[in-house]
């Protein structure tokens, strides 16, 4: 039976995401968002989920660094979740003196932490529910932890439904080695990771090739090169599926001028569709083509 491997342990969002995604495949929880993506690299399962980007936090600079390098992996599928938090404490604690979690995680309840346990130390652990794990074996007295997490672990809940910002989303991919693509449905979204050379206007001439093709950015993110000081590598996502003309042929223009990865093109989670202009529309991008065909083909002048 094929497998996902998702950034565990049980409990965490991305195990709800998983679950999101399965069709009865098993979910393998593993430590860290860099041994999920190893997991199909190696063969141990056909696929990830992690989270890749969340509306407080940002990027998931994990995920980001993991797939701008090794043996490609592309998304095949996305989710979007609702985040708010659950404080998780053992039942026996009189006084919290330590809360752990994910980073993103305590970023996101940083001003409710102030008002809530404003003498509670905050440690970072390897996500969500590893915070939980740690709750149980006596490290830290609280964690901030998924809601899941209350059902999994025998710990008390000190709190629900935290949130510094209502209506907070982390948005989740799964992630397969190259191989057939979703075939595009409309709203699709396409991610990519370029190497813009580190001179003037490379990347302003990267962006432009998308907004020539009418095509909307829905995330720019930059990482350095590690090892490289000054040098970034270039997250890009948009509107569109790689089978459209107009985004195959911004693709085609991205990497005639640098260094491209394509890290997919699958169905957006929010069903958006692109508001296109009438001179950038798909159907004028494949009669344009057809057009030089026939010219080429001394067919038409
Ligand atoms: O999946 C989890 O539970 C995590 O620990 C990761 C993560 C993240 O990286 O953003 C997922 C969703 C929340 O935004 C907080 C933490």
């Amino acid at each position: 039976m094929s497998r996902i491997a998702y950034f565990g342990p049980v409990g965490t969002f991305s195990e709800q995401a998983a679950r999101m995604f399965a069709q009865g495949e098993n979910l393998v929880p593993v430590e860290t968002i860099p041994a999920a993506l190893s997991a199909v690299r190696e063969g141990e399962a056909e696929s990830a989920c992690v989270p890749v980007e969340n509306s407080v936090e940002g990027p998931v600079t994990a995920t980001l660094d993991g797939l701008a390098e090794g043996s490609p992996l592309v998304a095949v599928a996305e989710v979007l979740l609702p985040v708010h938090f659950t404080v998780l404490v053992r039942p026996d604690v009189d006084t919290i003196r330590t809360v752990a979690s994910h980073p993103h995680a305590l970023a996101q309840v940083r001003h409710w932490l102030e008002r809530n346990l404003p003498d509670a130390e905050t440690v970072v652990a390897s996500s969500t529910a590893a915070a939980a794990v740690g709750v149980c074996d006596g490290e830290y007295d609280a964690a901030v932890t998924a809601p899941a997490a209350a059902e999994t672990y025998p710990l008390k809940v000190f709190a629900e439904g935290v949130a510094d910002v209502p209506d907070a989303r982390t948005r989740f991919l799964l992630l397969s080695p190259p191989g057939s693509l979703p075939e595009p449905t409309g709203a699709d979204r396409t991610s990519i990771v370029a190497a813009a050379a580190n001179r003037t206007g490379s990347l302003a001439e990267l962006l432009t090739e998308l907004a020539l093709r009418d095509i909307n950015l829905t995330r720019l993110d930059a990482r350095p090169v590690k090892g490289n000081f000054g040098v970034y590598r270039f997250f890009l996502d948009f509107e569109g599926h790689i089978a459209e003309e107009r985004v195959g042929d911004a693709l085609a223009a991205l990497r005639r001028r640098c260094e491209v990865r394509f890290l997919g093109s699958y169905p957006r989670a929010d069903g958006a569709r692109p508001v296109e202009r009438d001179t950038a529309a798909e159907e004028r991008f494949v009669s344009a083509a057809r057009w030089v065909q026939a010219v080429r083909n001394g067919e038409l002048a």
